[in-house]
């Protein structure tokens, strides 16, 4: 396959900046249709680049012989017919996360993947492609600092315009990454998880559980503790810090001394600015996720989060729910990945 021509579906905020990157930052990469039921924001969108077709119906888009691979940027709530098609078709595609709403469905799309025979689907899971993460991963796996004992997390947003985002949200929407995070850095996955819910902040719509901590417990044993704090005020934060037996590694720092963020006028600040959101915190990692989805796309494979990642970590955030509701561990109920062929 020479350059791969590209759809992608959804083009709100990750979609749009998706589609940027495609037509303009990646290599052997054309950026051929978008769909999305707003007609005037895809119209508005193609406009912006050379040769892109606005197609109504984002089957249609997926059926069209002229698109080779597809990225899924609309709401989660529409990932699984989508996928689905994807896989019907043979189309290699980059489903942002969350793959699906529940673990049921997700299950459903690692059992068609393997009936259809070969992996096509990545979940856009883009933070195992930011370089301080990746080099994390790295640096554990080498067992340079003995056994990885925990992982503590804080994610923090400015703030969640949209009414939807509900204190659900926050663990389906926000957590999966951490939790995909976890499964990453140990290599395992995640038997319980417990969600807390401390004095919601007042900046939250009234009933949101906003901050969140959450508590990871890990198949050998290890501990993951996340802040997801959705409405801070301040901007986008995301940090990770891993504890081993012989040193410490942390992804995210932004400077030494001692660290302080003050919410402001525009983004907050701490001396240097705060990231305003994740497109620029993760410029880097989108860039790097989208290109490796593409180079790999053009060799027929698949070599970022799978099916079975996207599956595992929706699973965890369906106990995560149950959790929210009561306070409790929930155990996390993953099916036999041997029995569903992943
Ligand atoms: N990896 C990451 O860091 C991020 C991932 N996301 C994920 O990207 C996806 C989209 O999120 P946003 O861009 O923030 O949402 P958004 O609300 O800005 O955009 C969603 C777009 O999808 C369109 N849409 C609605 N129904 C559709 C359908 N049936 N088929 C096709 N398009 C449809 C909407 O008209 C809208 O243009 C979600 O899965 C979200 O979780 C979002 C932000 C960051
Ligand atoms: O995926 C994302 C959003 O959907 C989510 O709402 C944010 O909390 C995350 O920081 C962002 O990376």
């Amino acid at each position: 396959m020479s350059v791969l021509r590209v759809g992608i579906i959804g083009v709100g905020m990750m979609g749009a900046d998706h589609a940027a990157r495609v037509a303009h930052r990646s290599a052997n990469a054309a950026l051929v249709a978008i769909a999305d039921p707003d007609q005037d924001r895809a119209a508005r969108l193609a406009a912006r680049f050379d040769g892109v077709r606005v197609i109504s119906d984002p089957m249609e888009l997926i059926a069209d012989p002229q698109v080779d691979a597809v990225i899924i940027a609309s709401p989660g709530s529409v990932h699984e017919d989508q996928v689905l098609a994807c896989i019907v078709h043979r189309k290699y595609v980059l489903c942002e996360k969350p793959l699906t709403m529940d673990s049921a469905s997700s299950l459903r799309l690692v059992e068609a993947e393997a009936v259809a025979g070969a992996p096509l689907l990545q979940v856009g899971f883009m933070r195992r492609f930011d370089p301080e993460y990746a080099q994390m991963k790295r640096v554990l796996d080498s067992g340079r600092l003995g056994r990885t004992l925990l992982l503590h997390n804080t994610h923090r947003n400015k703030s969640v315009p949209n009414p939807d985002f509900r204190s659900e949200m926050i663990v389906r929407d926000s957590l999966v990454h951490e939790v995909d995070v976890a499964r990453f850095l140990f290599g395992q996955e995640i038997t319980s998880i417990t969600v807390l819910s401390p004095a919601p902040t007042s900046h939250a719509l009234p009933g949101v559980a906003d901050p969140q901590v959450s508590i990871f417990t890990m198949a050998g044993g290890g501990m993951v503790t996340s802040e997801v704090f959705c409405n801070c005020q301040v901007g986008y934060e995301v940090r990770c810090e891993a504890v081993a037996e012989r040193g410490t590694l942390i992804a995210g720092r932004p400077q030494t001394g001692l660290y302080s963020t003050v919410a402001g006028a525009e983004h907050g600040s701490w001396g240097g600015e705060v990231h305003p959101d994740f497109t620029t915190r993760f410029a880097r990692a989108y860039d790097l996720e989208v290109q490796s989805w593409i180079d790999a796309s053009r060799r027929r494979q698949v070599v970022g989060p799978t099916s079975w990642d996207g599956y595992a970590a929706t699973a965890v955030c369906t106990a995560g729910m149950q959790s929210l509701a009561t306070g409790e561990p929930v155990t996390v109920d993953l099916a036999d990945r041997t029995l569903v062929g992943a």
